[in-house]
């Protein structure tokens, strides 16, 4: 009998994958994954092996990819490797830089608005693929948007995104326009490429197709994996989502014994069916939606379309709309601009898991959206507003954003091959910047940080916290 194998300690001493790929440099690493370089020995083609040590990451993001495979603005998944007893690895296309490396680089030299429109254009692109193919990303920020040397803006890190089968997933029965825009009928979903792109200022950079599985080989792996039981996928008792926090698992602070104490909303996700309730845990805190915050388990794309809102702020002002040092401190940031949440502005927001047990001092004097984004147009502030509403069902899809406007008119997006190119990556920027620091620690949880004092009131629920 052979005895049973053991975890690899290393993707340089497997052979299956050395043997094929030249492993140059590790380029990054995030939550569960390392990412290298590395040069495929059958034909010298760049690439990036994604070695990813959770599971289920592994898993949506193999799901996800495939089924965005034809998506010019999402990364291209050229074949993976798996196997029970090793961690998952993905041969992606290399991109070396992203929207953060661009942003970073747009403080000291500028971005013209031609500039800004396009990679405007690439972004929603990419999320109107992902949207119309029911996939919500649930981890959209600039360190996720990666660029190709030739200045391709492709959606990456799909680790957390979620495929949307069911209708009532969708924001809920309240919201038929989302419903019936990105709830295609189940029985006529067929991934991957039969959805067509969005026509309009998508330009045609089709995904590089050197070297790709075809569908068959790469469908039929997909429905190996699929099959395999002993996965489980989805269905662990804890949702794996990096560093995000939540409310109900903060790690640090006498506030967090009193919730942990008194509640603690549904984690666990429903089955990979894409039926089930969802994990309010996931995204990086700065993108992460109002309703997340608020415990919320039956949302949809329109928190795609939340993150999405904060990017295009955080390209018009070089910085992070709301950088928040903890959940109830991103809170506290977003009623501080937008003002505080009601059922007037945002109906329903009462039900929310969270909302009778977290509740803030009434802000005034908000300061809007024109104070976040000094210097820019009437437009430009307008495309973000359409992003950034309270109420989910709101929010304006991608695909109304392309056809906005603002980006139809002149100075017209810039075609791709006038777009400056950083050379490098935000993760190899890192160590040459405090801010960056600052933003790798967005995911940390320090509830405890950063707010002022604290009431905590006893109701017929329980007890109510109260921050101001
Ligand atoms: N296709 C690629 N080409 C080049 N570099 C890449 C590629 N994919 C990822 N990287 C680099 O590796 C880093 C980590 O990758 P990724 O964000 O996908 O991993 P993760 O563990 O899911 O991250 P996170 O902690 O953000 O969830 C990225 O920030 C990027 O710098």
């Amino acid at each position: 009998m052979d005895p049973p194998r053991t975890k690899s300690w290393s993707i340089h001493t497997r052979p299956d994958i050395t043997s094929k790929y030249q492993i140059l440099t590790r380029v990054g690493s995030g939550a569960y994954a390392d990412v290298y370089k590395a040069v495929r020995r059958a034909d010298s083609l760049t690439v990036a092996l994604k070695e990813i040590h959770d599971q289920q990451s592994a898993f949506r993001e193999i799901e996800a990819l495939q089924t965005l495979q034809h998506s010019p603005n999402v990364v291209v998944l050229y074949e993976y490797f798996w196997s029970e007893d090793e961690d998952a690895v993905l041969v992606l296309e290399y991109l070396p830089t992203d929207l953060a490396s661009v942003i970073r680089g747009a403080k000291r030299d500028g971005l013209s608005a031609g500039e800004v429109k396009r990679w405007i254009v690439q972004v929603l692109c990419g999320v109107d693929a992902c949207h119309r193919n029911s996939i919500v990303h649930r981890d959209l920020k600039p360190a996720n948007l990666l660029i190709s040397a030739d200045g391709v803006l492709k959606l990456a890190d799909f680790g957390q995104a979620r495929i949307l089968l069911e209708t009532g997933f969708v924001a809920g029965n309240d919201h038929p326009r989302m419903l019936e825009q990105y709830s295609p009928n189940p029985a006529a979903f067929q991934p991957p490429e039969l959805i067509p792109e969005a026509e309009v200022v998508c330009e045609g950079h089709k995904n590089q197709e050197q070297g790709a599985l075809g569908k068959e080989v790469y469908g039929g792996q997909l429905d190996d994996l699929r099959a395999k039981d002993s996965l489980d996928i989805d269905r662990e008792s804890s949702i794996h989502d990096g560093d995000a926090s939540c409310l109900a698992t903060c790690t640090t602070s006498d506030v967090e014994d009193l919730l942990k104490a008194s509640y603690s909303y549904e984690v666990e996700e429903g089955g990979n069916d894409g039926y089930g309730p969802l994990t309010s845990c996931v995204g990086t805190r700065w993108f992460r939606a109002p309703e997340l915050l608020y415990g919320s388990t039956k949302y949809g794309p329109e928190i795609d379309l939340w993150s999405l809102g904060c990017i295009l702020a955080e390209l018009f002002s070089l910085k992070p709309i709301f950088p928040g040092t903890s959940d109830i401190d991103q809170l506290s940031r977003i009623f501080n601009v937008l003002g505080n949440i009601s059922e007037e502005v945002w109906p329903g927001c009462s039900k929310l898991p969270d909302y009778q047990i977290i509740s803030f001092g009434k802000v005034e004097h908000p300061i809007g959206l024109e104070a976040c984004l000094p210097n820019r147009s009437p437009d430009e502030i307008l495309l973000v507003k359409k992003l950034l509403t309270f109420d989910p069902s709101s929010r304006a899809t991608a695909m109304e954003l392309l056809h906005d406007k603002y980006l139809n008119e002149e100075p017209l997006p810039v075609p791709i091959s006038e777009l400056r190119v950083p050379t490098t990556n935000s993760a190899q920027d890192e160590d040459s910047s405090s801010e960056w620091g600052n933003y790798k620690d967005m995911d940390s949880d320090s509830d405890s940080e950063d707010f002022g004092s604290v009431d905590v009131t006893n109701t017929n629920a329980g007890f109510s916290i109260r921050f101001s």
